[in-house]
């Protein structure tokens, strides 16, 4: 572990009675990356989090946050924020009032205001949270986690709920956050989210990573792919190809920039028209499907 780890975590287990929901994880998040812990529903997510959090006991294992012990409440809460998927605020309070709250028990310094104007609540600043809206209330746990700017932010499914100008406002006080050098862990559903920002992924599956790194290194360990159709009279292909039944045809390809160039090459050269041409790499929503398979 050297001075950038953030987040350390070394054979964590986490038991309920007779069932084993976390099994032997051991991961690290560097200082000013973006981790997404993702999986399938069960998989283990938030078990793990509310450990790092230090809001659960491990069976076993050793988690270090910011070189503390994540149940050092009084040393870790000044330097983290965390947004949780039901934050549970007293309805009574004001969105203001629920920030001011914040500070006081988190001990993490920051103006109100300037935090509801971030998230653009400042028209709501004196409205009851039992009286915003689903996606106000999103956007006040946001605020909430970026209370006072703390240098280390889980997002649980921060965006769930958040129509797309909101998510894109979300994403964008994030990207600032990260300028600044924040270490953000994420947890979503929505994988082009984790695609577009994560530095790096862990993918668990019943408790246990079943792959991890960059999406570019995920996303590697399964072939891209090139679709098209033709006419009835087009000549043969010059690649090996899959037919569907609607009578689209399909390369699977680990050289998809070669593989492209060669079609087209042959495409200009036969004078024949692909229709519909459809090209990329796998995406992580594919990785995500194929670790449920195995
Ligand atoms: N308090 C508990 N008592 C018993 N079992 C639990 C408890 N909390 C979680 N589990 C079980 O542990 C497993 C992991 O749950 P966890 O909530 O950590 O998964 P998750 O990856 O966050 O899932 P999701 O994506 O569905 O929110 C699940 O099978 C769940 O039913």
């Amino acid at each position: 572990m050297n001075s950038d780890t953030v987040i350390n975590v070394e054979r964590l287990n986490v038991n309920y009675d007779d069932f084993h929901a976390v099994k032997d994880l051991t991961f690290d998040v560097q200082r000013g990356e973006l981790y997404a812990l993702l999986g399938t529903n069960g998989a283990g997510k938030t078990s793990t989090l509310e450990v790092i959090e230090g809001h659960r006991a491990s069976t076993s294992g050793k988690v270090t946050i910011l070189g503390e012990d994540p149940r050092d409440r009084k040393a870790v809460r000044p330097r983290m924020g965390i947004m949780l998927q039901d934050s549970g605020f007293s309805a009574d309070l004001s969105a203001m009032e629920t920030l001011t709250l914040i500070g006081g028990l988190t001990g993490r310094k920051d103006h109100p205001d300037r935090v509801l104007d971030v998230v653009g609540l400042t028209n709501k600043a004196e409205t009851r949270v039992s009286a915003l809206s689903g996606g106000e209330k999103r956007r006040l746990d946001f605020a909430t986690a970026i209370y006072g700017s703390p240098e280390l932010i889980f997002l649980d499914e921060p965006t769930t709920g958040l129509d797309v100008a909101s998510r894109d406002d979300l994403w964008d006080v994030v990207d600032r956050l990260r300028e600044d050098g924040a270490t953000i862990v994420l947890t979503t559903h929505y994988l082009e989210e984790a695609q577009q920002r994560a530095d790096r992924i862990g993918l668990m599956h019943e408790g246990a990573f079943r792959m991890q790194g960059t999406v570019t290194e995920l996303t590697q360990t399964l072939p891209g792919h090139i679709s098209f159709t033709l006419n009835d009279d087009a000549p043969a292909l010059p690649l090996e190809s899959a037919l569907s039944g609607s009578g689209r045809r399909l390369i699977e390809t680990h050289g998809l920039q070669e593989d492209l160039y060669t079609l087209l090459s042959w495409a200009e050269s036969t004078s024949t028209e692909l229709h519909d041409l459809d090209a990329g790499p796998t995406r992580l929503d594919d990785v995500f499907r194929s670790i449920t398979r195995n």
